[in-house]
């Protein structure tokens, strides 16, 4: 079965407040992209790549890619407006039936066993995605103040979300929303179910400079 992973990694990192896109942030010995790419290739070699960048920043990309002798193959797709755009002109390359699975350029430290796991599930399941435990106790904000909710009653969502190739292309054909912060939400906005696999707790989602300094830890 043919195998895509679409990774995003078009935004424009206001939380993380650095000069340098956080996709190119310096991590151990290269930029935290490279890591991210590197470990979908270590999951199968005969998975194609498509990682989606702002026009603008293609032509540094290339030249980092230079500079550190980064040999992963790869297509290149223009950044949208929103993830859901970025998400939408990945797609736009995946022309064959089979899998494609979307994941955050700057989640590096998802482990192989967990994006083997989306996948095997996917072939079954059509639409899965990796989730972990809340470890911490949730309040919910009411009118009047606050309130506990029950930890057990939610998950936290990660990535690779992977889907069948024709569910993900008319889930992503429907008009877009700010309600659709990932790819199980532009999914189940058709109706569709979504499979919970277990996620990896080290996926963390480098967002602000104190991620950075936790990922650079888990190196
Ligand atoms: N227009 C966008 C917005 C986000 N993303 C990608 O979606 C992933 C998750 O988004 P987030 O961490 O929020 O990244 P940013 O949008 O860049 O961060 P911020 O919200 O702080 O600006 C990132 O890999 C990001 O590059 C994207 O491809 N295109
Ligand atoms: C897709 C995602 O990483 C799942 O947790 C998340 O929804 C991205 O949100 P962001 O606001 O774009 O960081």
């Amino acid at each position: 079965m043919k195998k895509y992973v679409i990774i995003v990694a078009g935004g424009k990192g206001l939380r993380m407040g650095s000069d340098l896109p956080k996709q190119f942030l310096p991590m151990g010995d290269k930029p935290v992209l490279m890591h991210t790419l590197e470990v979908f290739r270590r999951y199968d070699e005969t998975l194609q790549i498509i990682l989606v960048l702002p026009q603008e920043q293609q032509s540094f990309w290339k030249q980092l890619c230079d500079k550190h002798h980064f040999t992963v193959k790869h297509v290149l797709a223009e950044g949208g407006e929103t993830r859901f755009h970025s998400v939408k002109n990945g797609l736009a390359l995946v022309q064959e039936p089979g899998l494609v699975g979307v994941h955050d350029g700057v989640r590096p430290f998802v482990s192989v066993e967990v994006i083997r796991r989306c996948y095997e599930l996917a072939e079954v399941q059509k639409a899965v995605i990796p989730v972990v435990d809340v470890v911490e106790t949730l309040r919910h904000l009411t009118d009047a103040g606050s309130e506990t909710v029950s930890r057990m009653d939610y998950k936290l969502v990660q990535t690779p979300q992977v889907f069948d190739v024709e569910l993900l292309k008319q889930a992503y054909a429907q008009e877009f929303t700010p309600f659709f912060t990932d790819d199980a939400s532009v999914v189940e906005a058709m109706g569709m179910p979504v499979y919970l696999a277990e996620g990896n707790r080290e996926n963390i989602k480098i967002t602000t400079p104190f991620d950075l300094k936790v990922g650079s830890a888990l190196l």
